[in-house]
């Protein structure tokens, strides 16, 4: 079974701050979250371009708000009610394309 269809859930011990010091985890909310700043518009959408590319390869989406520089993500696995390697795997791509872009 592909990684997409059956995701795997985090083990208990999963060291976040390691793996996405950047982000925000809500565990209750099974979901993680980080705020992205860009110098203008084109870039946010450039980042949101190279984020969306990715996502339709993982079939694995964000939730994602807009407005201007600003993009606010957050990535839950909504199959599995869990965060899981699918929002791992999204989040190092978005601090990497943040990276490239910046
Ligand atoms: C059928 C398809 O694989 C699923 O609906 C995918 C699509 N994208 C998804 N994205 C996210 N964030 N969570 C999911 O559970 C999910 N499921």
């Amino acid at each position: 079974m592909s990684l997409a269809t059956n995701p795997q859930v985090l083990a208990e011990d999963f060291d976040f701050q390691k793996a996405i010091p950047e982000w925000t985890v809500h565990r209750a909310e099974h979901a993680i979250t980080r705020d992205f700043v860009f110098v203008d518009f084109d870039r946010a959408f450039e980042f949101m371009t190279l984020c969306a590319a990715y996502a339709s390869e993982l079939d694995h989406h964000p939730e994602w708000f807009n407005v201007w520089n600003k993009v606010n993500v957050r990535l839950s696995t909504h199959s599995k009610k869990a965060i899981t390697e699918l929002d791992i795997l999204m989040a190092q791509a978005m601090d990497r394309y943040a990276q490239q872009i910046s």
